[in-house]
């Protein structure tokens, strides 16, 4: 005899469960497009719905959706909503509202925090009075007048990097294989980032391969901040697999763990030696977690192993690429563009008669060519390329659009944002956005002919690649510092191949030979909060002949 189960009560379930579910998405679908407190501001409706709007660009495409962004305001105007809880704005003029002037409360946006996987780093911290506790501690370390004082730290770097260029080709077993500029300038910034920050030096700039790993898996790990914002829960989930399977899982998981155990045990050391004799032991100068445990403004509980261990990977972090992406394209578009390059250098050799003489940076800082290539580079580097999410918690943002006469209220406690690339590629400020004209920044400088000249501190305001406000870069000073004494020193020396051998400056050395690069292939390719374009055909390459 045939026994039957009956199993219409599985298909109840799953009927009720279904109706369930179609009933929630109808209910949130209804609340974003039209109750939400932000459903009035213009935007396509399926990225006003659903975070699959986002996730798509982001993950599936990867790292288009600033691009995407770009689109929506053309069609959309100055105001648009990017995602189910988001308005960005796209008028360069906003920012100062935005991002507000030190009295103003502005808040991070924990959606956005969630990239950096080290939400008790100031870097990741969402509340304002937190923040300012936390990074007030800091600031005096990282402040001009801490990175002049310690300007011969960061000038041994440059040194033994440009020692390294002289001593390549003899090294190479093959004298006519370029190299990819990221590695060596990125073995540089990171020694100094952690020669400054935390008295100690890895020597990557005298590494073979400048540390090819390290910058390879740092660029790996960029790309998981998008997947993370999205789904948090598969890195934290990964971070608790033992070490053995997890560096198997996610590539680039093996360094990161190791530099967080790095720094655990640094931090340690320092902590257990406090208050005795052992104190700032091994160090020539105090560390910033010195001052930190030091600290009297930071209570106790802000100085767990397990915040500053994080506060360690984030500074680190932010130095590296950053940097070493604005030393790279300068290099790349010096050597591009020969009258560039001519005019900067006949600056440098009258500034600095002999190359071996320390010029402060104050000093160099004060060269208008120099001044201006930098501000170029910085802003072809467009800092980071994401945009910056805030929430004011306690004021409405007005926003008014000449062009339509509308206004739009962003109310208190909105995720708000703007993209840096978007202004610095804007051609209403900078015409011909993607070429290199350092010109652009000096007082009278043109782009092209048929172009008025632009007042240049006009454009100043614009640069806004270090971000804004409280959240401002913290390291600007020491990025500026390492920009400057790079290109100063490097161009004072080595040449492109321009002038005849009778007319070489005193002190040069060789000639730097760009290989199958143009600036067009080097274009932002995908955005990430650190802006390196990923794909192979980025790298920058270069040969460096020294003269015998
Ligand atoms: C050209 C190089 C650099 C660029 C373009 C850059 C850009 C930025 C930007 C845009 C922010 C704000 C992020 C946000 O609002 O969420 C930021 C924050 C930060 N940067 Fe940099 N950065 C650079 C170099 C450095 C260096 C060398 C350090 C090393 C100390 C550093 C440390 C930090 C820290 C600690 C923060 C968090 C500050 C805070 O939240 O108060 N950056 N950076």
């Amino acid at each position: 005899m045939a026994i039957t189960v009956d199993m219409s009560w599985v298909f109840d379930y799953v009927g009720c469960i279904a109706v369930i579910g179609l009933l929630y998405f109808v209910l949130v679908g209804v609340w974003r497009l039209h109750l939400s407190p932000i459903s009035h501001t213009p935007g396509p409706r399926l990225a006003a719905m659903t975070w699959a709007y986002e996730f798509y660009y982001d993950a599936v495409l990867g790292g288009k959706y600033t691009f995407k962004i770009i689109d929506l305001h053309r069609q959309y105007g100055p105001v648009v909503r990017i995602n189910p809880d988001e308005v960005h704005v796209g008028d360069p003029d906003f920012y100062s509202v935005l991002y507000g002037a030190p009295d103003r409360r502005r808040q991070k946006w924990k959606i956005y925090t969630k990239q950096f996987c080290a939400d008790e780093s100031t870097l990741s911290t969402i509340d304002h009075d937190r923040h300012k506790l936390r990074r007030a501690a800091m600031e005096p370390y990282f402040s001009k007048l801490s990175v002049r004082r310690l300007q011969h730290v960061i000038e041994e770097r440059v040194d033994a990097l440009l020692d390294r260029f002289q001593r390549l080709q003899k090294e190479s077993l093959n004298p006519r294989q370029p190299i990819d500029l990221k590695y060596p300038f990125s073995a540089f910034t990171n020694d100094v980032i952690n020669e400054y920050a935390f008295a100690r030096c890895d020597h990557l700039v005298e590494d073979p391969s400048f540390g090819k790993a390290i910058t390879d898996n740092l660029l790996v790990q960029t790309r998981y901040g998008k997947w993370n914002r999205h789904i948090d829960v598969i890195l934290k989930l990964v971070k608790i697999l033992p070490e053995s399977i997890s560096r198997r899982v996610i590539p680039g998981m093996d360094n990161l763990l190791k530099t967080s155990r790095d720094m655990h045990a640094q931090i340690y050391k320092i902590k257990a030696s406090g208050n005795t004799a052992k104190w700032k032991d091994g160090v020539d100068r105090a560390t910033v977690f010195h001052e930190l445990m030091a600290s009297n403004t930071l209570p106790h509980f802000e100085k767990t192993l397990q915040r500053l261990t994080q506060e360690a990977q984030t500074i680190q972090r932010c130095g590296i690429l950053t940097t070493s992406r604005v030393l790279t394209l300068a290099t790349l578009h010096l050597l591009y563009r020969p009258s560039a390059l001519r005019r900067l250098r006949l600056e440098l050799i009258a500034a600095m008669p002999d190359p071996h003489v320390t010029v402060p940076l104050g000093e160099l800082e004060q060269l208008p060519y120099l001044r201006a290539v930098v501000r170029e580079a910085l802003r072809l580097s467009a800092g980071t390329n994401e945009r910056l999410t805030r929430v004011c918690p306690d004021e409405d943002l007005i926003y008014y659009d000449s062009a339509s006469g509308k206004e739009y209220v962003i109310p208190a406690g909105a995720a708000l944002s703007m993209t840096t690339y978007k202004t610095v590629m804007d051609p209403e400020l900078f015409p011909d956005p993607g070429c290199f004209y350092p010109e652009r920044w000096l007082e009278d400088g043109r782009v092209q002919r048929r172009q008025p000249p632009r007042q240049c501190h006009v454009l100043e305001k614009y640069l806004t690649v270090f971000g804004g406000g409280t959240r401002q870069c913290l390291g600007l000073d020491l990025a500026y510092a390492e920009i400057y004494l790079v290109i100063a020193k490097l161009f004072r020396v080595w040449g492109n191949g321009d002038e005849d051998d009778n007319e070489r400056p005193l002190g040069e050395v060789g000639v730097i030979r760009l290989v199958e690069t143009t600036p067009r292939g080097c274009q932002l390719a995908s955005d990430s909060l650190t802006p390196f374009p990923y794909r192979v055909s980025d790298e920058i390459q270069v040969i460096f002949e020294a003269y015998d």
